[in-house]
């Protein structure tokens, strides 16, 4: 076993009495599994809150399953809360920071296999970071999503309601008491926020790749029924460590691959391509951007769920939930992988093979899909020689194609004050540059611009083009991880107020009506890029950070 190296022979007579003094381990359980407990509880954030609780259930189910839990914790970002201001900078950054501590507790102490407790947008990549660089046993369970929120008037409500409410209000489209409903009702419960937002899509994602059960994503954070996949999900770790089934055999180029199809079959968070990138980096598996575009184009796209329409994740699970869309994504020849792995034992189509759509309005069949192809989509073109991410899924039916003029800003902040006062108009494409990974630094998300053109009735004639990258509760024509980006040098950098944009969605390109001479042109007059930040965390983050279709991930 990994935990011998702390636990057998004279030499560690020491470490037995320290770990006697934990009070967990007694001579006797030497022989037993030490079970890391990877937890993600903390006080500031609703999908988190109830993790403390949560954390103690996986504690019960390891002992009963024959191993010794060891809980730690990680830290956690609330990306709703960190919105719209300098916080927004932490958030990517802290991925790298859960996946080095996560990684740090696990090989300092050789745990033999390790529970992840996972739930809100960067935990859960951090968390499977983590996983594949250790690759050390593991299994997860997330804490769950919320409950969607109801107005008084009967509406579903979520997080999206709130951000796109303040739009609405701001521009004199709804009153007051309406928008203070809204506020108050939105988030009923803990868990995380009720759509198809990041956190939802990475614990659905993590049903794909094989390491979290079914009902992992969709089952509410209120509901009895998660603690049966806790008691599950430990007996399969423990059988995991014995039978040395490791992170990396779950996680291989064809789950990963799958997890896109998942993806494009829900319309996932533009943050998943991200995030899923990354974790490709650390299983040590070659994965590049533009392979996801081959995935769009075999995967149907099957349920759509908020922002994207008014589904829940609670109405998700109720029509089958992730499982069910997966066995239906095996009957198309070709689609996905259900041969492979998953910490079951069994093989994925084995593991879904008895799991029906429930419900054909919320979860389509494939042969009555909302879309022949997949909810996201990866543009190139030369703005974006490397790649954008757009979420095809969250964009009006009626446009495939657009086409406006750039009006151009360095920051966020100064293109949120020119929608709010009414300068940005139909028509133009909002370039928002220089907030890429090292540009930001930390690659914010824009729900609140992209909120307020949705809430002033824009979402239709403007679009939103920027290298730094959006939340899952974005919609409208906001294509963002433009790479390279502007602080690296990207074409991003050299567009001017004025330039003509071209958009074409099912050729999946983004141009500038420019030619490569005059690209060329302008290059020679722009400044090498300055850091805002030099210092700490987020100073040597942007010195280390690769762009969005790497990944974001640090690189030395
Ligand atoms: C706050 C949200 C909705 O969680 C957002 O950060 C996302 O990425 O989806
Ligand atoms: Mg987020």
């Amino acid at each position: 076993m990994r935990s011998d190296t702390i636990k057998i022979g004279v030499d560690r007579a020491p470490h037995r009495s320290l770990l006697y003094a934990t009070g967990k381990v007694k001579a006797k359980d030497l022989g037993k599994p030490f079970i890391g407990v990877c937890n993600s509880y903390i006080d500031i954030i609703p999908g988190h809150v109830h993790l403390q609780e949560f954390a103690k259930v996986v504690k019960e189910a390891i002992i009963e399953a024959g191993g010794i839990p060891f809980e730690f914790n990680t830290i956690g970002v609330d990306d709703g809360i960190a919105m719209g201001h300098i916080g927004m900078r932490y958030s990517l950054p802290s991925r790298e920071l859960i996946a080095d501590s996560a990684e740090t507790v696990i090989n300092a102490h050789w745990f033999d296999g390790v529970f992840y407790i996972p739930n809100c947008d960067k935990i859960t990549p951090g968390m499977l970071m983590a996983a594949a660089r250790t690759n050390v046993p593991s299994v997860f369970v997330s804490g769950g999503p919320m409950e969607a929120g109801t107005s008084s008037d009967g509406k579903q409500l979520s997080l999206t309601s709130v951000f796109e409410g303040v739009g609405a209000y701001k521009a004199g489209k709804m009153t007051e008491e309406e928008f203070n409903d809204i506020e108050a009702n939105a988030c009923p419960t803990c868990g995380s926020c009720s759509g198809m937002f990041t956190a939802n899509s990475m614990n659905c994602l993590m049903e794909m790749l094989g390491v979290a059960l079914p009902g992992n994503g969709s089952i509410v954070a209120t509901s009895a029924k998660r603690k049966e996949l806790i008691y599950e999900a430990a007996k399969h770790l423990v059988r995991m460590v014995k039978e040395d089934i490791k992170p990396r055999d779950i996680i291989t180029k064809e789950a990963i691959d799958d997890a896109f199809a998942l993806d494009m079959a829900m319309g996932g968070s533009t943050n998943t391509v991200l995030h899923t990138l990354a974790i490709a980096r650390e299983a040590g598996i070659q994965y590049e951007i533009e392979d996801i575009n081959k995935v769009a184009e075999r995967v149907p796209y099957l349920a759509k769920i908020m922002p994207a329409s008014d589904f829940s994740m609670d109405d998700i699970n109720r029509a089958g939930g992730v499982s069910s869309i997966i066995n239906e994504l095996t009957k198309i020849p070709g689609a996905i992988h259900p041969e492979r792995l998953t910490i079951t034992g069994k093989t994925m189509g084995e593991l879904v093979s008895d799991y029906e759509i429930l419900n054909q309005n919320v979860i389509r069949p494939i042969d009555n899909p909302y879309s022949p192809v997949g909810g996201l989509s990866i543009l190139f073109g030369n703005i974006a020689p490397e790649g954008a991410v757009i979420k095809v899924g969250a964009v009006d039916p009626s446009i495939t194609e657009f086409e406006g003029e750039a009006i151009v800003f360095e920051s966020q902040d100064e293109a949120q004050a020119a929608i709010d006062d009414g300068t940005v108009k139909e028509g133009h494409v909002v370039i928002i540059r220089y907030e890429g990974p090292k540009g930001g630094p930390g690659m914010p998300e824009m729900l609140a611009p992209t909120s307020a053109i949705m809430g002033r009735g824009l979402g239709k004639t403007v679009a939103l083009l920027t290298d730094g990258r959006f939340s899952g509760a974005s919609r409208g024509i906001s294509i963002g991880h433009i790479s390279p980006e502007a602080a690296e040098g990207g074409p991003i950098a050299l567009i001017q107020n004025g330039d003509i944009i071209k958009i074409d969605l099912p050729n999946r390109t983004l141009n500038a009506d420019l030619s490569d001479e005059e690209l060329a042109e302008r290059r020679k007059s722009l400044k090498p890029f300055e850091p805002k930040i030099k210092n700490g965390w987020l100073g040597r983050y942007s010195k280390l950070v690769t762009n969005a279709s790497k990944g974001g991930v640090m690189s030395i």
